[in-house]
């Protein structure tokens, strides 16, 4: 036939390999009654504080990206001691994020390479991925991560209290369409420019019905028919002409947000853009906005900090073995030891 000869199909593709199901991958390790309860319970407290009914603040802590397991958990159980004592004023989460968007090419998360080596050995990815968030939970901290790929939540979405659509993909309708159908709220990041209107469009989107190509819990691919997610948030991370965490663009984006009849609560993000990607600058970020909290600006409902067992950043090199155990392979990260400052400190002054 012509077509074989011209090889019409499949012409940049080397190589496909099936996957496990996500019921599969579930049943291999499958969530306890007790989980299970966490992870609806933790839900229903971040939608309570989106409504304005709990007056908490959400902090969201940790990684930049997981790469390594014994980190995750060692940070989990360590950021579990310090959510108890905040628990009061503040709900903990912790940043468990598996999947990496790159500005243009790099590692892109534990999921896709959890060997670090450009083997992209995606089923032990999954497993890994399931394995750390029940742990996570179990150590009394409910997750947030970043849904990058569309066929991740079916593996996954079960052990995910709070879900984030990053600046890269904000615009894309195929992420609103997936955030229409998540079980869990959503926050919207502002684009990598700094455009809101990207974000606030994204919350419009996913509030809505639709209907689109997915895949279903079997693994085939379907038909998906969403309700839409009403619990849809903007993160505020700052763009290309500067941060926007201070309280004239606070009073902006509620502006905009209300002028799209979207209710104006914000989550900011202290690294990215707002830290000028200077992990350093993060607690002047978290203080400004724990002290525009303070001082009664109920639109801010959270914050996001990237935070690690230790501070700073490596490069992801050739040798693995080589990585500093407890160090950033993505952005830049504040030490454990800063953010439980960070934490207490802003739990004190929550207090009045
Ligand atoms: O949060 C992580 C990074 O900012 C994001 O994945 C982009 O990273 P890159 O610009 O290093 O590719
Ligand atoms: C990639 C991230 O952020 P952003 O989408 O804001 O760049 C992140 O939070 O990991």
């Amino acid at each position: 036939m012509i077509e074989k000869i011209l090889s019409l199909q499949d012409v940049n593709i080397r190589e496909t390999t099936p996957l496990v199901s996500p019921a599969e991958l579930k049943a291999k390790y499958p969530l306890s009654d007790e989980t299970a309860q966490f992870v609806y319970e933790s839900r229903e407290t971040v939608k309570s504080i989106l409504k304005g009914d709990d007056k908490r603040v959400i902090a969201i802590v940790g990684p930049c990206s997981i790469h390594n397991p014994d980190i995750a958990v060692e940070y989990a159980h360590k950021l579990a001691a310090v959510a108890k004592d905040v628990k009061d004023r503040m709900i903990v989460i912790m940043r468990v994020y598996f999947e990496k968007p790159r500005t243009t090419v790099g590692w892109k998360g534990l999921i896709n390479d959890p060997g670090l080596n450009d083997t992209f050995d995606m089923a032990t990815g999954l497993n890994l991925a399931r394995q750390i968030l029940r742990e996570v939970n179990q150590a009394g901290l409910p997750a947030a991560t970043e849904m990058l790929e569309p066929i991740t939540p079916q593996y996954i979405a079960d052990l995910i209290t709070l879900a984030s659509i990053g600046a890269r993909t904000t615009e894309s309708p195929t992420h609103r369409q997936m955030a229409s159908g998540l079980s869990m709220p959503v926050g919207f990041k502002n684009s990598t420019e700094g455009s809101l209107e990207v974000a606030t469009n994204a919350m419009k989107a996913a509030r809505a019905e639709h209907c689109f190509l997915g895949i279903d819990n079997d693994g085939n691919t379907c038909i998906v028919n969403t309700r839409g997610n009403d619990m849809g948030h903007l993160i505020l991370r700052g763009g290309r002409n500067g941060p926007n965490y201070d309280a004239a663009s606070l009073v902006e984006a509620s502006r905009l947000l209300e002028s799209a009849k979207l209710p104006p609560r914000f989550v900011v993000d202290c690294s990215h853009a707002n830290s000028d990607k200077d992990y350093k600058r993060q607690p002047i970020v978290w203080n400004d906005v724990i002290q525009q909290r303070v001082d009664g600006n109920e639109t801010i409902v959270g914050l996001m900090l990237e935070s690690n067992l230790k501070a700073g950043q490596q490069s992801l090199g050739s040798d693995v073995k080589a990585l500093e155990y407890g160090v950033s392979i993505t952005d830049g990260c504040i030490s454990f030891e800063q953010t439980e400052d960070l934490l207490r400190s802003a739990h004190e002054k929550l207090g009045g």
